[in-house]
């Protein structure tokens, strides 16, 4: 499995959200000396699929971010599915439950010491109280988060995403060991666009995160390589 970053780039993942491949490539390449990992997301992997996550891990291992979510035979497939493409990180949704988690554990233990790191998502951090309380949850965004990361680790989840708020809480209740990757992360004055659960890069790690994923800050940007440089000249080690 991946090793966590000790500081600086290392932290850094960008959000390679295009549907256009070639696009995509030329922000990894550019990109590749000024991150630890790139993500693939939903959008890119459902416009090109596989070889987009074989183009990406020419440049940096890839976080596969998919959020998986279904019975858990169903995601146990989908992580056979996807192993051969030898993802650094894959996503599934913390509210499929412990045995699609547990299913998903073991699949992933047939990859070897070279299974990727499986993180849990708890609650989007384009969701405020209100967003929650409209799926039915009426316990904060934090409890809520709190709820499904015990839930999930107890699991067999390796790691969680969770916002920059979330992740000191999440420290105090499970320690160092599991791994927080954190979106949501703005750095000082750009727009928060979607994202509601908010924090700046530096806050996000002092908080406990181990990788800060970044997308239209740095994408979105005149230069992405100086704007992920100027992200990590000010995040602490
Ligand atoms: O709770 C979550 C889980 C995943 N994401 C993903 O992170 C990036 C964030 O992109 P920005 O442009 O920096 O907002 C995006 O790919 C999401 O799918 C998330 O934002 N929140």
């Amino acid at each position: 499995m991946l090793a966590k970053p000790t500081g600086g780039a290392a932290r850094i993942i960008p959000a390679l959200d295009t549907g256009d491949l070639a696009r995509a490539e030329a922000l990894a390449a550019a990109l590749a000396g000024r991150c630890g990992v790139l993500k693939v997301g939903l959008e890119l992997f459902c416009a090109a699929g596989g070889p987009a996550v074989a183009a990406i891990a020419r440049h940096a291992p890839v976080f596969l971010d998919l959020k998986l979510h279904d019975i858990p035979n169903t995601v146990a497939g989908a992580l056979r599915s996807l192993l051969p493409l030898r993802p650094a990180m894959v996503t599934l949704h913390a509210g499929g439950g412990p045995a699609m988690i547990a299913a998903a554990r073991a699949e992933a233990e047939k990859a070897g010491a070279d299974r990727p790191i499986l993180l849990a998502v708890t609650v989007l951090t384009s969701m405020d109280a209100a967003a929650l309380a409209a799926t039915g949850v009426a316990d904060t965004p934090a409890e809520q988060v709190r709820r499904l990361a015990k839930m999930a680790v107890a699991a067999g989840a390796d790691g969680l995403v969770c916002s920059p708020r979330e992740a000191a809480l999440l420290r105090a209740d499970l320690g160092p060991g599991p791994a927080l990757v954190v979106p949501g992360v703005r750095p000082p004055g750009s727009d928060a666009g979607d994202q509601a659960r908010i924090a700046t890069p530096a806050e996000a790690v002092a908080a406990g995160a181990d990788w800060i994923v970044v997308g239209r800050p740095i994408t979105g940007a005149p230069d992405p390589a100086a704007a992920a440089a100027a992200i990590a000249a000010g995040i602490p080690d």
